[in-house]
C-alpha cells in the first residue's frame, strides 16, 4: 500500500480540510509574491516619479484613471497600497497558521482517541503480544508526529509543488536554455537528496524505537521504585534511560542536519548556474547583454521564490521519509485490530455503554446455568494448546473451586470464561444460549477479582466505583459493596473515609486491602457471576479471615468461580474441578477431591 493510502487511512474522515490547507496555503504564497513584486517598481516610482510615469503605460493609466493630481499623491497611494497588500498578507497568514494548527490539533485529538479506542477494543490476545510503553508512545508521540511529520509536511508539499511547476513555466517561457541550464545544474543536489531520502526513514524507525524504549525504562526503573530501591538498581535502569536517549539525540541530530543539506544545495547550485549562464553568455559567446539582463531579471525574482519552494519541497519530503515509520506503525495497529477476526466480537457499542453499566438497571440475567462446552485454547505463540476439552455446568449461585499445579491452564480457562480469550472451538452457553451471540450482555454478568487488583490512583469511592463519574456513583450501592466486602472498618479509621487516595497502584493500601477493594468493586457493580483469583502471597492470618468471610458470605447470593492456591478457601465450594496440562483431571466435592486419598 502506499504512503499515500496509509495517510489517508489514518487521517480518515476531514480530507476536505487538507484540501482546504492546500488552497490556503497558495493565497499566502500568491500574496506573498504579488507584494514583494511591487516592491520594485514602487522603489523606481519613488526614484523617478515622472519618468516612470511617462514610460510605464500601467503607471499612466493608472495616473489618469484615478485622477491623482500629483506625483507624490500617487506615490503615497501606491506606497499605501503596497502597506495594505502586505497587511492583508499578514492577516491571511496569520489565520491560515491558526486554521491549519486548528485541523492538525484536532486532527491529532482524533488519532489519538481513534488509537486509544482501538487498543480498548481490540483483542485479549493482542495486548498478550504488547507492552504499554507502545501504547504511550504512539497514543502521545507518534500521533504528534503523525501530525506536524507526516500530514503538514504533505499539504506544505502539494502548495510548494504547485508554486513550483507555476515558475517553471514561467521560467522555461522566458528562457528555455537557462532553464535546462538550471535543472541540469541542480542534478547534485537530486543526487544526494534521493542517497539521503533511505537514511532519513532509517532515522525515523531509530528514533520511534529509542522514544519507546526510554519510556520503558522509566516504567521500568520508576514504575518498581521499590525493587529498584531494594535491589540498588538505580544505576542499571540509569544507564538504560542514558543510552536511548542519547540514541534518540544521535538520530534527530543526523535528521536535522540533513535537512539543511538540500537547502544549502539547491541555493548555491541555482546562484551558480544564473550567474555562471551569464558569465559564459556573455564572455564567450558574445550574447547581446541586454537581452540577457531582461530573462536574468525573471529569474531573479521567480528564484526568489523558486529558492525556499525547492527547499521546503526538500525539507517536506524528509520530513515525510523520516516519519515513514510512525505511520506504518499506526496504520498496522489501527488495521490489524480494526480487520482482527475475534475484534468482530467486540461491539464498539460496549465502549458508549460500560461506563454507565453500573447505573443502569440490568437487562442481562442469569436465571438457571452456565454450561461450558468442549473449550479448546491454544495461545498464539504457544506450540501447545492450553486447554483440551474442557466442560463444566455451573447451577446459579453455586461456588465451584479450580485447582491444580501452576501451568495447569486455570487462568487461561478464567480467561475464556471472562471472554477475553476466544476459544478455537468450543462454547459457553447461559441459560442454554451461547455467550458470543451477545458478549456485552455477558460482561455485564460477570465480574473478575484478580490477584493483584488494579487500583488507579485515585480514591476508595472511585476504586470500587471503578469507571462512574463522581456524580454518577450510587451512595446505597457503594456502601453495600464496602460492607460485603469487610471494608468498613477500615474505611471508618481513615481521617479521609472513602475519600482517602490509595496512591498509584494502591501502593497506600496493604495486599489484603487491595484484594478487598477488588471483591467491593465486583459487588459495586452487581455482577451475578464472580471470578476470583486468589493470591498466592502469604497474607496474614486476619486478612485471610477476613477475605474468606467476605468470599463466604456471597455463597448462595452469587456465582463464583474460585482459583484457590489455599483448599481452605474453597472448603466451603459446592463442586471442585482439578485441571491437569489442560483438561479436567477430577472433580467433585471437597470431601471426594482433597479428602478422599487419590488412587
Ligand atoms: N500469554 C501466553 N502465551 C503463551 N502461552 C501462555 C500464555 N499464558 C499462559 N501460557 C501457557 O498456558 C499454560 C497454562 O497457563 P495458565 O496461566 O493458565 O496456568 P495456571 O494454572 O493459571 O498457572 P498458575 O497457577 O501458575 O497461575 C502454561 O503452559 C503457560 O505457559
Amino acid at each position: 500500500m502506499s504512503y499515500f493510502q496509509k495517510f489517508l487511512y489514518v487521517f480518515s474522515g476531514h480530507q476536505r480540510q487538507l484540501i482546504w490547507l492546500v488552497g490556503i496555503f497558495l493565497l499566502t504564497s500568491l500574496l506573498e509574491a504579488f507584494g514583494i513584486g511591487l516592491i520594485g517598481p514602487f522603489l523606481n516610482l519613488a526614484g523617478d516619479a515622472e519618468k516612470v510615469v511617462q514610460q510605464s503605460d500601467t503607471f499612466n493609466w493608472i495616473y489618469q484613471t484615478f485622477g491623482f493630481n500629483s506625483l507624490e499623491k500617487l506615490v503615497l497611494w501606491f506606497g499605501i497600497f503596497i502597506i495594505v497588500i502586505f497587511l492583508l498578507k499578514g492577516a491571511i497568514y496569520f489565520l491560515s497558521k491558526r486554521y491549519s494548527y486548528k485541523v492538525l490539533f484536532d486532527q491529532r485529538a482524533a488519532v489519538q482517541e481513534r488509537l486509544f479506542n482501538t487498543y480498548l477494543l481490540a483483542p485479549y490476545d493482542f495486548h498478550l503480544t504488547r507492552n504499554t510503553a507502545d501504547y504511550i508512545n504512539k497514543i502521545t508521540n507518534e500521533t504528534h508526529r503523525f501530525c506536524f511529520m507526516v500530514s503538514l509536511p504533505m499539504v506544505e508539499s502539494v502548495s510548494h509543488a504547485i508554486v513550483i511547476a507555476t515558475l517553471l513555466v514561467l521560467m522555461a517561457k522566458t528562457n528555455s536554455l537557462l532553464l535546462t541550464v538550471s535543472l541540469a545544474a541542480l542534478f547534485p543536489a537530486f543526487v544526494v537528496f534521493s542517497f539521503l531520502v533511505k537514511r532519513l526513514k532509517q532515522w525515523g524507525k531509530l528514533s520511534t524505537i529509542a522514544r519507546e524504549e526510554t519510556i520503558k525504562a522509566v516504567n521500568h526503573g520508576l514504575g518498581g521504585i521499590k525493587e529498584t530501591r531494594v535491589f540498588g538498581c538505580e544505576n542499571y535502569f540509569r544507564k538504560e534511560l542514558e543510552e536511548h536517549v542519547h540514541e534518540e539525540a544521535r538520530v534527530e541530530i543526523l535528521f536535522q542536519s540533513a535537512q539543511f543539506v538540500p537547502r544549502t544545495m539547491i541555493e548555491t547550485l541555482l546562484i551558480t548556474a544564473i550567474v555562471g549562464f551569464v558569465c559564459v553568455s556573455q564572455l564567450l559567446i558574445g550574447q547581446d547583454f541586454q537581452a540577457a539582463i531582461a530573462s536574468m531579471g525573471v529569474f531573479a525574482v521567480a528564484s526568489l521564490r523558486l529558492i525556499p519552494a525547492a527547499s521546503n519541497l526538500a525539507e517536506c519530503i524528509g520530513k515525510l521519509r523520516n516519519s515513514a515509520h510512525s505511520l506504518d506503525m499506526m496504520y498496522l495497529d489501527l488495521k490489524e485490530i480494526e480487520n482482527n477476526e475475534s475484534s468482530k466480537y467486540e461491539n464498539p457499542s460496549l465502549l458508549a455503554s460500560s461506563s454507565s453499566t453500573s447505573d443502569q438497571k440490568h437487562s442481562s440475567n442469569f436465571s438457571e446455568s452456565l454450561k461450558i462446552s468442549d473449550i479448546f485454547y491454544q495461545y498464539p505463540s504457544s506450540p501447545k494448546p492450553s486447554l483440551v476439552g474442557v466442560s463444566m455446568e455451573i447451577k446459579r449461585g453455586e461456588s465451584i473451586g479450580l485447582i491444580g499445579q501452576s501451568g495447569a491452564g486455570k487462568t487461561t480457562l478464567v480467561d475464556v470464561m471472562l471472554s477475553l480469550l476466544i476459544p478455537q472451538s468450543g462454547d459457553i452457553f447461559l441459560d442454554g444460549k451461547s455467550i458470543y451471540s451477545d458478549l456485552p450482555n455477558w460482561r455485564k454478568l460477570v465480574g473478575y477479582i484478580p490477584q493483584s487488583i488494579f487500583l488507579t490512583d485515585d480514591t476508595i469511592e472511585k476504586n470500587i466505583a471503578f469507571g462512574v463519574p463522581k456524580a454518577e456513583i450510587d451512595n446505597e450501592r457503594l456502601w453495600y459493596a464496602i460492607k460485603a466486602a469487610q471494608l468498613e472498618e477500615l474505611v471508618q479509621d481513615l481521617p479521609n473515609g472513602i475519600d482517602t487516595a490509595v496512591g498509584e497502584r494502591g501502593v497506600r493500601l496493604s495486599g489484603g486491602q487491595r484484594q478487598r477493594i477488588g471483591i467491593a468493586r465486583a459487588l459495586y457493580h452487581q455482577r451475578e457471576i464472580l471470578v476470583l483469583d486468589e493470591a498466592t502471597s502469604a497474607l496474614d492470618n486476619e486478612t485471610e479471615r477476613l477475605i474468606s468471610e467476605s468470599i463466604r458470605a456471597l455463597a448462595g447470593s452469587k456465582t463464583l468461580i474460585i482459583i484457590a492456591h489455599r483448599l481452605s478457601t474453597i472448603e466451603h465450594c459446592d463442586r471442585i474441578y482439578v485441571l491437569d496440562k489442560g483438561t479436567v483431571a477430577r472433580s467433585g466435592t471437597y470431601a471426594d477431591v482433597v479428602l478422599a486419598p487419590q488412587k
